[in-house]
Parts: C-alpha cells; sequence; structure tokens
C-alpha cells in the first residue's frame, strides 16, 4: 500500500560543495512510500501514483530525516551552564551529572526524554556518546530501538583523569563493549560505536584495548573528540610525548579509518588533515558548542580542501540546541566569521546527505532518491504569521529554504516519520 505525501520538498542529489545543482527543491511536490516504509518515487504532486492514500502538508516542507552525529546522552539536564572553557566545564558541571546516570532507572527515564526530543526535532539518526555505567548505556539503545531512531552509540570509556566512579579498566571496557555488540548487533538501525572520550582521559592500554577490538569487529564505528581548545591541544601534548601531534595519539593505537568519526577539529595542523584525509576518517563540525565553550572557529573550507567527509553535531550539552536543524545557523554565522559564505544547500547537505556519506549510510537514508529508507519530517512555518510573510518575499525557493534555517526551530517541525510511519513517543 502506497501513502503520498504532499508539500514543498528539499533534498541533496550530490555534493553541493563539488557540485553547485546539488540542490533540488519541488514546490507542490509529493514523495510516495510504499508499505515497507521505503520510498517508492518523489515529484511533481501531479505526478504521484493515482488511487494512493494522500496526506497533504499543505505550504509545510518535506525533508530528509536530520542527523545529528555529535551529542552525549549523560548530558542531556547540563545543557546551558555557564563555563569558563571545556577542560573546567568537564570538571565543575559535566562529570558530576554524568555519574548521575550510575542509578538505572534514572538513564531509562532520561533515555527515553532524549530519544524523544531528537525525534520532534526531525532527527532519525544520532551518533551518541552513551554513559560510562554499561547499563545506562544499554537504555538508551533500547529507547532508540523502541522508537525507531537510528542510532551509532557507546560507552562513554575513560580510564583516568576524571573522578573514579566514571573511571573503567581496558578489560572492563573490552567486555561492556562486546556485551553490547551481541546484544544490538543484529538490528539493522543500531550500531555500536567504541568510544574513548578524548586523548586525556584514556591511557594507552585503554586505546590500544579499542584498536585491538576494532581489529576483532571490523564493523564499529569508533567516536571521539580532537583539536576542540588550545589547552587540551597543550595538554595532550605534555601527556603523550611521543606523539607528533593530536591524531597521532590516536593513529599510533590503529583507531583511525573510515567507520572513525572525530568531533571538533577546530585546530587542526595541516599535516593533520593530511593524514585524516589519506585514513578516511571522519570529522564532525558542533557550530553552537564551540560558540558556547569559546573553543574557537571551525576551519571548515580547510576540510573541504582536503576532501574530509564531514557531519554536523549538536553537542548536548556543551551545545545548545536539541534539533540540528538550529544548528545550521550558527555553522553560518561561524563561517560568516572566517570569511566564508555557506550556502543553502551546503548547510543542508551537511545535516542530511552528506553526514549519511560520512556515516556510511547513504545507501539507505540522506534524501528522496527511491529505494532509501523513508526517514523524513515536515517543517511547517505555517501559524507564525511573521515568518509565514518573510518567507512569501523571497525571490526564490533556495532563499526561502535559507530563510527557515535562520528563522525556524524545532517548534516548527509538525511531524517525523521513521521508515514510513509517524513517530509516536
Ligand atoms: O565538547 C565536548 N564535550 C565533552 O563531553 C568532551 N569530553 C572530552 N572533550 C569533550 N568535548
Ligand atoms: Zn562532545
Amino acid at each position: 500500500m502506497t501513502t503520498v505525501y504532499l508539500g514543498t520538498l528539499a533534498h541533496l542529489r550530490g555534493n553541493p560543495f563539488v557540485r553547485p545543482d546539488g540542490l533540488e527543491i519541488i514546490a507542490d511536490g509529493a514523495l510516495w512510500v510504499d508499505g515497507d516504509g521505503r520510498i517508492a518515487g518523489y515529484g511533481r504532486a501531479a505526478e504521484a501514483p493515482e488511487g494512493a492514500e494522500r496526506v497533504d502538508f499543505g505550504a509545510a516542507w518535506l525533508l530528509p530525516g536530520l542527523i545529528d552525529a555529535h551529542l552525549h546522552f549523560p548530558q542531556y539536564y547540563a545543557v546551558a551552564a555557564a563555563n569558563r572553557g571545556l577542560l573546567s566545564w568537564l570538571r565543575e558541571t559535566v562529570y558530576p551529572e554524568e555519574a548521575a546516570f550510575r542509578d538505572a532507572g534514572y538513564a531509562a527515564g532520561v533515555a527515553r526524554a532524549l530519544v524523544a526530543r531528537l525525534l520532534h526535532g526531525g532527527v532519525t539518526c544520532a551518533c551518541v556518546f552513551g554513559s560510562q555505567y554499561p547499563e545506562a548505556t544499554g537504555a538508551l539503545f533500547e529507547a532508540a530501538g523502541q522508537a525507531g531512531l537510528r542510532l551509532i552509540a557507546g560507552i562513554t570509556l575513560m580510564d583516568r583523569n576524571g573522578p573514579d566512579e566514571l573511571l573503567t579498566t581496558p578489560e572492563r571496557a573490552w567486555r561492556a563493549n562486546e556485551a553490547l555488540l551481541e546484544r544490538y548487533g543484529g538490528d539493522p538501525r543500531l550500531h555500536l560505536a567504541l568510544t574513548p572520550r578524548f586523548a586525556l582521559s584514556c591511557s594507552p592500554q585503554l586505546l590500544a584495548m579499542c584498536g585491538e577490538f576494532r581489529r576483532r569487529h571490523p564493523q564499529v564505528y569508533l567516536q571521539t573528540h580532537i583539536n576542540e581548545t588550545l589547552e587540551e591541544i597543550a595538554a595532550v601534548q605534555r601527556v603523550f610525548p611521543d606523539a607528533w601531534n593530536y591524531l597521532d595519539v590516536y593513529d599510533r593505537y590503529g583507531l583511525l579509518g573510515p567507520r572513525t568519526l572525530l568531533a571538533h577539529d577546530i585546530h587542526p595542523q595541516s599535516a593533520e588533515l593530511r593524514r585524516m584525509a589519506e585514513s578516511e576518517c571522519r570529522v564532525i563540525h558542533c557550530p553552537s558548542s564551540n560558540l558556547f565553550l569559546g573553543s574557537g572557529l571551525f576551519p571548515l573550507r580547510r576540510h573541504v580542501e582536503h576532501g574530509i567527509p564531514l557531519a554536523l553535531g549538536s553537542d548536548i550539552g556543551a551545545g545548545l540546541h536539541l534539533s540540528v536543524w538550529e544548528e545550521l545557523s550558527e555553522a553560518y554565522k561561524i563561517q560568516r566569521l572566517r570569511g566564508e559564505t555557506p550556502t543553502a544547500a551546503q548547510l543542508l547537505y551537511l545535516a542530511t546527505l552528506g553526514a549519511a556519506e560520512a556515516l556510511g549510510l547513504a545507501g539507505e537514508i540522506g534524501n528522496f532518491l527511491p529505494g532509501k529508507v523513508a526517514d523524513f519530517f515536515v517543517l511547517d512555518p505555517g501559524g507564525d504569521d511573521y515568518l509565514d510573510a518573510r518567507l512569501q518575499r523571497c525571490p526564490t525557493l533556495a532563499a526561502r529554504l535559507f530563510v527557515l534555517m535562520q528563522l525556524a526551530g524545532s517548534g516548527h517541525v509538525r511531524r517525523t516519520f521513521v521508515a514510513g510511519r509517524p513517530v509516536s513517543v
């Protein structure tokens, strides 16, 4: 049974950083979805199959499900704390909140709340740093599995430089990751990511364990942080004096590759960018986090010039936005401060098709090509008189999309669909 959804469609058919015609917008458009929750086709409303059930979203926009490629589950209630930069914020705000997740009941409640909030903001796929407590991270997988959120996540691993209650050992970490892989590895929407927090919280033995685990289980992702602040980079240099640079710490333990997701990378050396490109690492840019912690202005163009696949992250709780849609405006402003002018197409790409490519999931999600999973959301400016009037004055559809990126937010998301079904959490 096919269902036809009517509205203005916008998605990417290619990479707008290399081909200017990647963005496709269809006013009075239609998306048709088959009974298996896959996209059967899209086009103008007049081209939609007849006889199918029709759901008319009027002047609203239909967009591919958003991908939030970096956030922290146990920081859901740590958002918006006054801070003096990354390292003291971790000590003063983050670690005490993360320790609360030893209570599995508390963690399960937060997991359900986070997953619901992401979906209601149009996010249908997320890469998440889980709790240090395996049971709490299990609750996150359960919540995502039940609600239909596509999830890449793992236990946040630390074995030094933090409060004792958050530390593990390489042996315990290995066993806990194997248990998660066994429990959730068979679900096509749930993926394990080894998650060593960052170089400063990991011993050489813990990093070596991650490298060995990846060799044993090459399907797992690895996510971590890199080059976020100058203070952090200097500390990494002191703790790993033999490393050529920050990336080299991870490189020495076999942690680089196409399933490696590196968050931030605000202050990379050219040698690091070359090595990231050569080893096919992915970089996740987290705009509001970078501004809120005062970490710096992400060098987008340098990453693009090196051909490094990119995605965006809300980085909750350093970031402020529970929908990655609201990160698009912050990303734009950061690039303006660098003298660059990203287009609406480039911004949308970073949160949809580009992110799907970076995660190796573009065969399944990222745009409206037939055969892909029907993960999409409805952004509705109706009911917001000012936004409606502002949009009517735009000369082109691309200009409208750009205004929506600047002025619309989670509150304008009318509905989110995963695999063709409306989200019900
Ligand atoms: O933005 C960040 N959030 C974190 O929790 C973190 N841990 C290490 N480095 C980090 N950066
Ligand atoms: Zn982070």
